[in-house]
């Protein structure tokens, strides 16, 4: 039986500013559910977005506000290994607030898959894969410096893969940097952009075709999410792949998305898909398209990155990798045993339900300095 239903923020300071066209990151909100049963096992999940209400419509403040007003209450008695029943009750009764539902369903699937003693993988149908390939976002907003970090990561080993956050300069200003960037790293890096929704279409048209001519592999999110249009006349306009992201809330976005033949590839965020179910279902209409998969992220700590390691290491086609680098861009860990990167991929835990351990120490110590 669920018992009770705990929500903690924290924030967290970045290793760097990170500048998106939305926000600069100096810090990073987190925001962790418990979720505690009868039988003494413990599940944990995560509901972390960017830049407060800069992003997207949930805030950290009221995805806490909402689960323990309107969601904990619905939970609290119910037979804790029901998940898929318990998700139900929430999904009929609640409306939208997609990071919140995410957070309760990777606890309750973290705590099944440690009472059934098996990787939270295995519930979500079994891996294939044990790595991922991950990228790194260059959001300093200095080209030397982009260039400096991508240079002592390909070093490390850590990633050979890069994403670049424009949008918030001039296209020609943005273009120049990226391909300053492509130029100094060569063939040994893939290097792609995210736009996160900066341009009008005429702009996309002007900063796609030197991107595309300069080498860069895809094209994220470009034009506004709700334009899909647009995304879709860029899509038959150039040979760069061209990747939704901010467009994609769910199974109900990726079928529209689909039927318009409007993208090359899927961002597959669990928290902005409702949880790691209709991510999965995001994942299969995909697949069923022709869609290539990318496995995204909101800049998530260990738990958030862990549970989306789940859901990726069960794609049959992960063609673009992932980006969950969430808890090297923080200061601060919040797991006992950090994430395992190496060799350019993360390593997907093996342990039971998620396969990691909270430092409860730790979170006490950065809830107190949150305040
Ligand atoms: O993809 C986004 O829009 C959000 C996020 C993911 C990586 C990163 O640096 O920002
Ligand atoms: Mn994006």
């Amino acid at each position: 039986m669920i018992t009770n239903i705990e929500t903690t923020l924290v924030e967290v300071p970045t290793i760097r500013p990170h500048k998106l066209s939305v926000a600069t990151m100096n810090t990073q909100k987190l925001v962790l559910v418990r979720v505690s049963c009868d039988d003494g096992i413990q599940g944990w999940g995560e509901a972390t977005t960017i830049g407060g209400l800069a992003y997207g419509e949930e805030s950290p403040e009221s995805i806490k506000a909402n689960i323990d007003t309107h969601i904990a209450p619905l939970l609290v008695g119910m037979e804790a290994s029901q998940v898929a029943r318990a998700m139900a009750k929430i999904r009929k009764t609640i409306q939208g607030n997609r990071f919140a539902k995410c957070a309760i369903e990777t606890a309750l699937l973290d705590a099944q898959a440690r009472r059934l003693r098996v990787p939270l993988s295995e519930l979500l149908g079994g891996r294939v894969r044990d790595a991922l390939p991950v990228a790194w976002t260059l959001a300093s907003g200095d080209t030397s410096r982009d260039i400096a970090e991508a240079e002592q990561m390909l070093e490390a080993r850590r990633h050979n893969i890069f994403k670049l956050k424009i949008g918030l300069r001039g296209v020609d200003e943005d273009v120049a940097h990226v391909l300053a960037i492509k130029r100094a790293l060569g063939e040994r890096a893939s290097v792609r952009v995210d736009v996160n929704q900066a341009w009008s279409e005429l702009d996309a048209v002007r900063g796609i075709a030197a991107l595309q001519d300069g080498g860069i592999d895809l094209v994220e999110q470009p034009v506004k999410a709700v334009n899909v249009a647009a995304l879709r006349r860029l899509k038959d306009r150039f040979d760069v792949a061209i990747m939704a992201d901010e467009a994609l809330h769910g199974p109900d976005d990726a079928m529209a998305i689909a039927r318009l033949d409007a993208a090359d590839v899927y961002a597959v965020k669990i928290t902005q898909s409702g949880g790691l179910t209709p991510a999965l279902e995001v994942a299969t209409v995909a697949r069923l398209n022709g869609i290539g998969l990318y496995g995204g992220t909101m800049l998530e700590g260990g738990i958030g990155t862990a549970a989306t390691a789940h859901v990726c290491a069960t794609f049959a086609e992960l063609a673009w990798g992932t980006e969950l680098f969430g808890p090297l861009l923080l200061t601060e860990e919040v797991l006992l045993e950090p994430l395992v990167y190496k060799d350019f991929m993360l390593q997907v835990p093996t342990g039971y339900g998620l396969g990691v351990e909270v430092d409860l120490d730790k979170l006490r110590f950065l809830q107190r300095r949150s305040h």
